[in-house]
């Protein structure tokens, strides 16, 4: 079941279109990586999700259950979210701070629960001290604990690593996937850090300039960033055909030039588009080497005219999608770093 769809989701402040027709599916269980460059709309979109801005347009369908334009659903009840400032009190202590948002959603002994949950975030021990003497991670410790007051079933977190240091960063996923794992709960992750999306993520979706470029899963991540092989053919219509047949589970992209790619799922659909044949639906088998490939040619008496294997690197792949550069992946992650050394 998809516990978040959304369909068109448009957001607009005055001239600028924050969020441009976005289509965005999230599934149960999922820990989804929402990638994007700064700008790019994740904010604006998970605060939409969170039923913390209205839509200018579109659809949001939470938990299977459809919401158009502001209207209140249910569904938030089930719904935590960190988005922007964690919120806190800060002249309260983390229990306090948990009492209070637990008396005001009504939560069924929240003693009980506010202690549980200091305990998960690693805050069992600091006392009555007062929110605002905490670190960052910490604070943002409480703030993910402040979400989950109410044992929502969807976590939504807006650049939670931001500003935190590593170790305090390895705390914090390593909660994350325990909520994941133990409770079942869905996690959606907005960054444009990808370290720590590529570490635990199990989908990812990329979002530019507000609208949704591609969403994946970590295999077809893996599938489209392993090694694949290129070939360049007198005839590439039918080496095509040939492949296809000859190398049944690997997927093959076909190149303006007729460069054929092969490898794991991703473009299958290009090249049977382009060629009409019937690439089927190839699984991840790993991409074949450029041995079994000249092989298949090879016998048929088609003509190699290239032969190469490629290599891609992951964050260079999400660059490509998120419509940077390399250069300006570097300056965002040394910019992530200082804030994290502050
Ligand atoms: N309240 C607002 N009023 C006007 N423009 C806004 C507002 N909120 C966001 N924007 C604009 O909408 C665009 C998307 O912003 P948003 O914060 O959603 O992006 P983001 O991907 O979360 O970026 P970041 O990682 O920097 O937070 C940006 O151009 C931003 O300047």
């Amino acid at each position: 079941m998809n516990v978040i769809e959304t369909y068109a989701l448009t957001k607009a402040y005055g001239s600028v279109r924050a969020v441009d027709g976005l289509d965005m599916r999230v599934a149960q269980g999922d820990i989804y990586g929402f990638v994007g460059k700064n700008g790019a709309g994740k904010s604006t979109t998970m605060k939409m999700i969170a039923g913390l801005d209205a839509p200018t347009a579109g659809t949001i369908k939470l938990f299977g259950a459809e919401r158009t334009g502001g209207a209140f659903s249910s569904a938030f009840s089930r719904i935590g979210a960190l988005v922007e400032q964690p919120g806190l009190l800060p002249n309260f202590s983390a229990y306090e701070n948990l009492m209070m948002k637990a008396l005001s959603v009504g939560v069924v002994r929240p003693r009980e629960q506010c202690r549980e949950l200091l305990e998960l975030v690693g805050l069992e021990e600091v006392g009555p001290r007062k929110a605002k003497k905490f670190s960052l991670g910490m604070k943002q410790r409480l703030g993910l604990a402040l979400a989950l007051v109410g044992s929502p079933d969807l976590l939504l977190l807006d650049e939670p690593f931001n500003g935190i240091d590593p170790e305090e960063t390895r705390a914090l996923r390593g909660v994350l996937m325990r909520l994941n794992h133990e409770r079942g709960v869905t996690v959606v992750i907005s960054s444009h850090v990808l370290d720590q999306l590529n570490r635990m993520a199990t989908r990812f979706g990329v979002i530019k300039a507000g609208h949704m470029v591609r969403e994946f899963t970590e295999d077809e991540l893996h599938a489209a960033c392993g090694s694949s092989v290129r070939v360049k053919t007198a005839d590439p219509a039918r080496s095509l055909a040939i492949l296809e047949e000859r190398l049944a589970g690997a997927a093959f992209r076909v190149e303006p030039d007729g460069g054929i790619v092969i490898s794991g799922t991703q473009g299958a659909r290009n090249a049977t588009a382009r060629f009409g044949g019937a690439a089927g639906d190839a699984a991840n088998t790993g991409a074949p080497t450029a041995e079994d490939v000249s092989r298949a040619l090879a016998a048929d008496d088609q003509t190699i005219l290239e032969l190469s294997v490629l290599e891609r690197d992951i964050e260079e792949y999400f660059v490509e999608l998120m419509g940077g550069t390399a250069d300006e992946a570097a300056d965002a992650e040394r910019a992530a770093q200082g804030e994290r050394g502050r």
